[in-house]
């Protein structure tokens, strides 16, 4: 019985045959990867999706225009909200709701983009009793549309120069919510040009003169029946972008807006009446929001590599060209030990990615539950690894994307791959919810004070135990017994431990010398930001390890731990330098990892299309002509090349305009 629940009937015979030498079945690795209720619930929803034609879209996205797609993604959006009882078991569940959205709208964007993944969460972890009961019921129940709007015209990253004001007014009891300034205007927000009515606003708050910071304001933007942006506030979209078309990424102004006093979110800090100001039990409770995006883009980066990877290797076992000898005809490209090389790995961050993505969310309800009771211990530890995280896998997962590109040769470029579109979305990921460098460091900022603490004999938190270990001089990679790869994980933990310390010790010598603290940081934050790229992969190694341990089924772990090793050996050449630098890895241990990492291509390769497979992209959801399940890819490109709007005409008007008489023009003069 095949272990591959893929084959379906008039599938591509190559495929077939791929998915007949799978050792494991796709069904359980499904449930490794999204855990087992969740893979179940994404195949029911794929299903019913299918059924559901108003769900469909009604033309590749790609031959629309901006305005047509966020038209049709408005249609979709609504048409989902009002079958989302038939589809999904549990509205409420974010995992299951975004599986949905994926199925059925896609990754460019929805009026409601925003308005679920931080309207809602801001007021979920910042209003108090009451105004949630005024302002998140409404937002659940769609009866307003709400984005999140801190980024300015000319402040992002630092968001204590953000120029937006909200000047208490005691008389009568108000906000004036004010933009002083071209730099001051709300640039960015998702949804907000043209979808959204409400927004969560990040202002200074100012109090008799004295500003306490910035803080949350809930203003209504737009009259809820005729969309007209309401007096003193102008609104409006930025234009288009690499990619994330189909949102209306906006502009916010406003000119002395008033407010009442209780729009101000007041779970934690709060102003009275008498202008009297309570501090939040943490400084940084306000980024709520942004922490919950941070935390949830893992596992989502993870499946945009995943997508990636699955058009990529699918295509490659249906693409032929060249010959590995001579005669003997044209072989599938995955053959290729340098496709291999190019693709596997991409595959094995895309799992990690998930799997660390499930660690972080669990990580983020407990502190979510903890601040619901004023408890805030490990929202520092929560920042630390979601900054790092968030950095090195978008980082890792465009780069992965890219080598997915460039692995389908010419028609990895068309739009018909699906790649450029996911590819687009996931590099914003670099730059939204802090730009990936200044995330870097701070991680940095947090190991820098982990080292403090290692040299008190204390540690800072779970997350930073191994610096108290003590550093070994030399790997074992290559001096155990075939099969061991403990030595490995070792190496990454070394390799983070040693940078962390090397940086931590220069910075005292620059102070040493008496330079203050911010410039010793300036002179040494490239090889601070390293320091937690180091730490961070060192984590997501070890997450990887950790999930292969607590996998049952021995042909699940067997097939994937042979990704987990490709990813050690892959990952330790991509830094081998810092390991070399102190000669604890030999140059004997670097061949020794390389051919580990061929053997393990060449093991991987028959399984290649299952574990795509498991990552259980419907068709729908995928939308790429190269990655379809069935293989059936060189009818479906010329079908949907057939589609684009310049072939709606044999010949189109700019011939007869310009061309014809240029040429008619050349003709005439060559006669002369
Ligand atoms: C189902 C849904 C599908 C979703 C698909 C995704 C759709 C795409 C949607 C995209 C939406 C995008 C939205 C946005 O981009 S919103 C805007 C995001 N903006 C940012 O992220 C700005 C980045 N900047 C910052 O966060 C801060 O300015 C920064 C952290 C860099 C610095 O802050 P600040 O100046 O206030 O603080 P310091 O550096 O001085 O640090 C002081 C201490 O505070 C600690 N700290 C900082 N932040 C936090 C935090 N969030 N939690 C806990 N602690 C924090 C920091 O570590 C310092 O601690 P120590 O003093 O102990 O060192
Ligand atoms: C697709 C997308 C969606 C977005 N959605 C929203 C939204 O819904 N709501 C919202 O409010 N915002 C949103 N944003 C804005 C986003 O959060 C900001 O663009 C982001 O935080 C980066 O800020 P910035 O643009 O000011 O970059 P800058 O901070 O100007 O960065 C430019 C360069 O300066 C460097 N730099 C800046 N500060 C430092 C430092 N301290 N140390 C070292 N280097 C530094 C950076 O590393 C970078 O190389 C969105 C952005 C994008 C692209």
């Amino acid at each position: 019985m095949p272990l591959n629940k893929e084959i379906q009937p008039g599938d591509n015979d190559e495929l077939t045959r791929e998915r007949l030498q799978a050792t494991f079945d796709t069904q359980q690795m499904a449930a490794a990867l999204w855990g087992s209720d969740l893979a179940r619930k994404r195949r029911e929803l794929a299903k019913k999706v299918d059924k559901l034609t108003v769900l469909h879209d009604s033309k590749d996205m790609s031959f629309m225009t901006r305005e047509e797609k966020l038209s049709e993604n408005a249609r979709k959006v609504v048409q989902m909200f009002a079958h989302v009882a038939d589809i999904v078991e549990d509205p409420s569940d974010d995992a299951e709701m975004f599986h949905l959205s994926s199925n059925a709208i896609g990754h460019e964007g929805h009026p409601f983009g925003v308005h679920f993944v931080m309207f809602i969460p801001a007021l979920k972890a910042q209003a108090d009793d009451e105004q949630r009961e005024k302002w998140l019921m409404p937002a659940l129940g769609l009866q307003l549309i709400g984005t999140y709007a801190q980024t300015e015209l000319g402040h992002g990253t630092n968001l204590r120069a953000l120029e937006t004001m909200a000047t208490f007014d005691k008389a009568t009891d108000e906000f004036v919510i004010h933009t002083p300034t071209v730099t001051a205007l709300k640039w960015w927000p998702g949804s907000l040009g043209k979808s959204s009515n409400h927004a969560v606003v990040s202002a200074n708050l100012i109090i008799d003169g004295k500003s306490y910071g910035h803080h949350n304001f809930m203003v209504q933007i737009r009259d809820e029946n005729t969309h007209k942006p309401l007096k003193g506030i102008t609104v409006g979209d930025i234009g288009p972008k690499m990619a994330y078309n189909a949102s209306d990424n906006g502009f916010l102004g406003f000119d002395h807006h008033r407010i009442p006093r209780r729009n101000m979110l007041m779970r934690h800090a709060k102003v009275d009446k008498n202008g009297v100001y309570t501090k939040p039990p943490h400084a940084k409770i306000g980024y709520s929001a942004m922490v919950h995006v941070r935390s949830v883009m893992i596992g989502h980066q993870g499946m945009f590599l995943g997508s990636a990877s699955t058009i990529a290797i699918r295509y490659s076992l249906v693409r032929r060209q060249g010959e590995i000898k001579e005669g003997s005809g044209e072989v599938k490209i995955l053959d290729y030990q340098t496709q291999q090389h190019r693709l596997f790995p991409q595959l094995a961050r895309a799992y990690v990615f998930m799997f660390a993505g499930k660690e972080v969310r669990e990580l983020y309800q407990k502190v979510l539950s903890d601040m619901e009771k004023g408890e805030t211990t490990l929202l520092a530890d929560l920042h630390a690894l979601t900054s790092g995280l968030k950095s090195v896998v978008t980082h890792l997962c465009v780069a992965g994307m890219e080598q997915c590109r460039m692995a389908c040769g010419g028609h990895g470029y068309s739009r018909a791959s699906g790649i450029p579109e996911i590819w687009g979305v996931a590099v914003g990921g670099c730059t939204y919810e802090g730009e990936n460098m200044v995330m870097l460091l701070q991680l940095a900022r947090y190991l820098m004070k982990a080292v403090k603490e290692t040299k008190k004999g204390k540690s800072l938190g779970r997350l930073v135990d191994y610096l108290l270990l003590p550093q070994d001089r030399h790997s074992l990679i290559g001096r155990v017994p075939q099969g061991e790869y403990g030595p490995h994980l070792a190496a990454f933990e070394h390799i983070a431990r040693r940078q962390i310390f090397k940086v931590a010790d220069e910075l005292t010598k620059l102070q040493d010398k008496g330079m203050s603290k911010e410039i010793a940081w300036q002179k040494k934050a490239v090889e601070l930001q390293r320091a937690a790229r180091l730490h961070t992969r060192f984590y997501l190694a070890a997450c990887f390890h950790r999930k292969v341990q607590s996998v049952v089924d021995g042909r699940i772990r067997e097939a994937l731990a042979d990704l987990y090793h490709l990813h050690l050996n892959y990952e330790l050449l991509d830094m081998v330098n810092y390991a070399l630098e102190d000669a604890y890895l030999k140059a004997d241990q670097v061949d020794f990892i390389r051919e580990d990492m061929y053997r393990l291509l060449e093991t991987i390769r028959p399984n290649a299309i299952s574990l795509v497979d498991a990552f259980e992209f419907s068709d729908r959801e995928l939308r790429s002509v190269l990655g379809r399940r069935d293989g059936h890819v060189y009818e479906n490109l010329y079908k949907w090349a057939k589609e684009s709007e310049l072939n709606r005409a044999d010949v189109l008007p700019y011939f007869d305009k310009y061309l014809k008489p240029m040429m008619l023009a050349a003709r005439q003069r060559s006669n002369i």
